[in-house]
């Protein structure tokens, strides 16, 4: 029997006269990666944001770890793993600096360099967050949602706009850090990336769930409908020629 960590009742979001959430609910099961997915404008980050405690709702319950909202949102606030607005990355501080300032913040000593290593910026540990590339700027963004150890890190499209290499490399970070005991809920636009790294996805569409199970599932349901993709797919895809001609390893970006 799966333990329940998030528990998201008839989660309603309006912004002024327009309804972005609309009611929907789901859980999400303890050492899972769940995705959110969903078209521009679902709702994804709204919900995120929401059980994130950075924003607030227009009604619905929420339960994380047991703790609900309501009434102690401080105490959610300490067992979740956020990605901080990188306009919060003091142009001037260099990763190891802004480590130990997000760090003070929540009132915790880090190792800095041992956190860098976790996601492979050691030998960026005295550069400034500008200096990065996009994928090393993402690798970055998800070891300060380590900083506080949490029980539960969320990511918000965390590949958007990296080449397939850097991809490949955030999806076993994500994986490992799954493999230590870590929820991870995740948005993403990337059905490949989805089919990969989650347990169980809830297709989000105009502020509803209408669609929530595990990746096979779902396409064994669609399959079962006598859907049949409309030609013959090859062996490999454009992405494999890729991947196979320059190599898999992470270039020095
Ligand atoms: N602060 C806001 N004020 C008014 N409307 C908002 C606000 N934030 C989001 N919305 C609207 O709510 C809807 C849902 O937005 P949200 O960002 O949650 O979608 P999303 O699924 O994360 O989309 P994307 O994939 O493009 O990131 C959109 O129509 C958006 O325009």
């Amino acid at each position: 029997m799966q333990k329940t960590i998030i528990s998201v009742q008839n989660l309603v979001k309006r912004y002024g006269d327009f309804e972005a959430v609309k009611g929907i609910s789901f859980d999400v099961y303890e050492g899972e990666i769940f995705g959110l997915l969903g078209p521009n404008g679902a709702g994804k980050s709204t919900t995120l944001e929401i059980i994130e405690t950075l924003r607030p709702k227009t009604s619905g319950s929420i339960v994380v770890n047991g703790i609900n909202l309501d009434e102690a949102p401080n105490d959610i606030k300490k067992i979740i793993g956020v990605q901080l607005q990188s306009s919060g990355y003091y142009p001037n501080l260099n990763l190891t600096e802004l480590i130990e300032l997000f760090a003070g913040l929540y009132n915790r000593s880090v190792n800095a360099l041992e956190l860098l290593d976790t996601v492979n910026l050691r030998d960026k540990a005295k550069n400034k967050y500008k200096e990065l590339s996009g994928g090393q700027k993402q690798r970055f963004s998800i070891a300060t949602t380590l900083i506080n150890d949490p029980s539960i890190i969320f990511l918000d499209e965390p590949t958007t706009g990296l080449d397939p290499q850097a991809r490949r490399n955030l999806w076993d970070l994500i994986l490992d850090i799954r493999k230590k005991g870590t929820t991870v809920i995740i948005t993403t636009h990337y059905m490949d990336e989805a089919e990969i790294l989650c347990d169980r996805v809830a297709i989000v569409d105009a502020g509803r769930i209408i669609a929530l199970n595990t990746p096979d599932q779902l396409i064994d349901e669609l399959v079962a409908t006598g859907f049949e993709r409309p030609k013959e797919v090859k062996k490999a895809n454009l992405e494999d020629v890729f991947i196979h001609i320059t190599g898999k390893a992470l270039r020095e970006e």
